[in-house]
């Protein structure tokens, strides 16, 4: 449900696209005054029309030929697809004549809209003055909805509420409008109703954004500033960097420098997005848009950071950059180890686009030779472990993810801990120290009960509760470990999927925190190794083993199971012996049936791991670490 929910999301094309491929340059010059600008984002919750509204506004403009509206959608498709899930903030210049007569330039800026890519998203808010919120008004404000717009808040935008789906039966503008008011505590009384399935609103929506949005401020004969908002891999051009020009005039052959790590490079392109490339000559102060210069990664662009001239720039750096930090890990392994370097080749190319996520490479005594993987987020590392399994074509076993654990040693010094399988010596261990975050969950109330004992259940503390309507907002101050896993399977599961989730870090706290062990047949099995605070120890323990039970077939010898702290065994089972031969009930000689089965079992074997004489079942690693509670 998870992974087909995040396809969805992830999968759905950013509709303003890209369109890379066979555009000629057409040189035309900008000379926009900055009060005719105006830059914005729009910010929603999952699914409340996000992608339609821009796809209207492009259209309505006059952007997008009607004709080549629907051939320009697809073709956008086609690049997504042929990039894969895009999680990068993406802009289109709208040109736009108002009802006042003049002629405007908006540019919008699409940002991801999942909760992993928070750091994303309020850097690329910080690159526009405005924001359309829109709410689906026959839903009404959720998690994301919240978390977006407190991002717009922080970045001090005007905001302009947008009630969408006003076609549907069930839209309730009233309702919503209010709710906008108690929960988010904007005012709504000229919230624009808008269907971007019918096209009733755009209008008012553009004169909305034109009157209501302020013009970007700047200085064009000041040392050039620049925020790099995005980037990304174009096998054509290299590198494509999104900047927003703050100060200064940026020209095609300059060269420019990034002030986070000095590196200097030469501007072969400048550009933007119509939402096609087309080439100018500069961008000045207010205006977003691409360049290029010959930058081979993504990874030595990063978002956030401030680009100059090299000569005569500036020194002062925007505020707030910080690289994106990897906060889950996991190894991912393949199935069958010939793979392995076409899984390293996967692994680079993704590196490639993706400067958010890491790897480096590890042995498993049980696993062989697989790679350590940092995400920004689970459903990051789902995208990606998707990815290498679909386009690749290879099947991975993917180990349980953990996050990073302070470890403070006696000797004063701290170490981080990514992989349970790294712990030290627990006699130089003084305390250690786990991520914490701040979860807010919007549900109908009739579930509030549910939600709370299953936050309770993963040590989670109470801080806020409260109601708008019949639906409740609880906070909760939550481990990320406990959250890492399934924990968004399990909020939608006892939600029948009506609860919102957002989150943040919180920073790290002390806990009785213990490496727990599994051992099959007596043999420790690494990629199993677990994180768990000691309190739960005995439980985890038991509810994995049992699961493991079940999930390791029989071999002709007992095969004890049992978890483990240190030394000491805290739980265990024992899976009883068994023939091996599965053809053994066909009496009879049905040869057919025999041979069937025994491809059967082939064909099952391949995707078992051999540890010590045990064959453990690929689909083990990650089933006994789910927990029912
Ligand atoms: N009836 C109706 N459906 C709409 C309207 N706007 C969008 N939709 C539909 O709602 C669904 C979600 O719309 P999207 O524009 O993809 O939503 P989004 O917010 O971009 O979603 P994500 O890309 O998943 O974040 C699609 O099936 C749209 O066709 C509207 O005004 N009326």
């Amino acid at each position: 449900m998870r992974r087909q929910s995040f396809a969805k999301t992830m999968g759905k094309a950013r509709r303003i696209r890209h369109l890379d491929q066979g555009v000629k340059p057409t040189h035309i010059q900008l000379m926009t005054e900055l009060n005719k600008i105006r830059n914005f984002s729009i910010v929603a919750h999952i699914d409340h029309g996000k992608s339609t509204l821009a796809d209207r506004l492009i259209q309505e403009t006059g952007t997008v030929k009607d004709r080549d509206m629907q051939e320009q959608m697809l073709d956008s498709m086609d690049i997504e697809r042929e990039r894969g899930i895009t999680i990068k903030a993406n802009t289109v210049r709208i040109d736009y004549k108002a009802d006042d007569g003049e002629n405007y330039v908006l540019n919008l800026i699409d940002t991801p809209g999942h909760v992993d890519f928070a750091y994303e998203v309020s850097r690329s808010m910080r690159a526009v003055e405005g924001s359309l919120l829109v709410v689906d008004s026959s839903q009404g404000v959720e998690a994301q909805t919240l978390a977006n717009v407190y991002h717009a808040m922080d970045a001090d935008h005007e905001i302009v509420s947008i009630l969408n789906k006003i076609d549907l039966p069930a839209s309730d503008c009233d309702r919503v409008a209010e709710q906008i008011e108690d929960v988010i505590g904007l005012d709504a009384t000229d919230a624009i109703q808008v269907s971007a399935k019918t096209g009733q609103g755009i209008h008012e929506t553009l004169e909305a954004i034109v009157k209501k949005l302020p013009a970007p401020k700047g200085e064009r004969n000041a040392p050039l500033k620049a925020m790099l908002v995005d980037s990304w891999y174009d096998a054509y051009l290299g590198v494509i960097v999104l900047v927003r020009i703050i100060d200064g005039v940026l020209k095609k052959g300059e060269r420019i420098k990034m002030l986070s790590n000095g590196s200097v490079h030469h501007v072969d392109r400048i550009g933007v997005f119509k939402p096609q490339r087309e080439e100018i000559d500069e961008l000045g102060p207010g205006e977003i848009g691409f360049l290029t210069a010959s930058i081979k990664q993504v990874r030595d662009t990063r978002v956030g950071d401030t680009i100059t001239h090299e000569k005569k720039g500036t020194e002062d750096a925007l505020p707030g950059f910080k690289p994106a930090q990897p906060v889950v890990f996991c190894g991912l392994f393949p199935v069958d180890s010939a793979e392995f370097e076409d899984l390293r080749d996967a692994i680079d190319k993704l590196a490639l686009n993706d400067a958010s996520f890491s790897f480096e490479m590890e042995t498993s005594a049980a696993l062989g030779f697989g790679f350590r993987c940092g995400f920004l987020g689970l459903l990051h590392l789902e995208v990606i472990r998707d990815r290498i399994e679909r386009e690749y074509d290879i099947e991975l076993i993917t180990t349980a993810p953990s996050v990073i654990y302070h470890i403070h040693m006696k000797d004063g010094t701290m170490q981080e801990l990514h992989n349970p399988a790294d712990m030290p010596d627990l006699t130089f261990v003084d305390h250690m120290q786990e991520p914490r975050i701040k979860a807010t969950i919007l549900v109908p109330d009739e579930y509030l009960g549910d939600v709370l004992k299953l936050c309770q259940d993963r040590r989670g503390i109470q801080e806020d509760l409260t109601y708008a309507g019949t639906r409740a907002m609880v906070v909760y101050d939550l481990p990320l470990n406990e959250v890492v896993f399934d924990f968004y399977d399990r909020l939608k599961s006892v939600t029948k999927g009506y609860a919102s989730f957002d989150y943040q870090m919180m920073g790290y706290r002390q806990d009785f925190l213990v490496k727990m062990s599994i051992l099959v047949n007596d043999e420790p099995v690494d990629a199993l190794s677990t994180m768990v605070h000691r309190d739960r120890a005995e439980m985890r323990g038991r509810a994995m083993v049992e699961k493991l039970k079940d999930l390791i077939p029989r071999h002709m010898f007992k095969i004890p199971i049992q978890a483990a702290i240190g030394g000491k065994v805290i739980a265990r089972e024992t899976l009883s012996a068994m023939r091996k031969d599965v053809t053994a009930k066909c009496y009879g000689g049905d040869a057919t049936r025999k041979k069937k089965l025994l491809e059967k079992q082939k064909a099952g074997k391949k995707k078992m791991r051999q540890f010590g004489k045990v064959d453990i079942p690929q689909e083990a690693f990650i089933s006994a670490l789910k927990m029912d509670g």
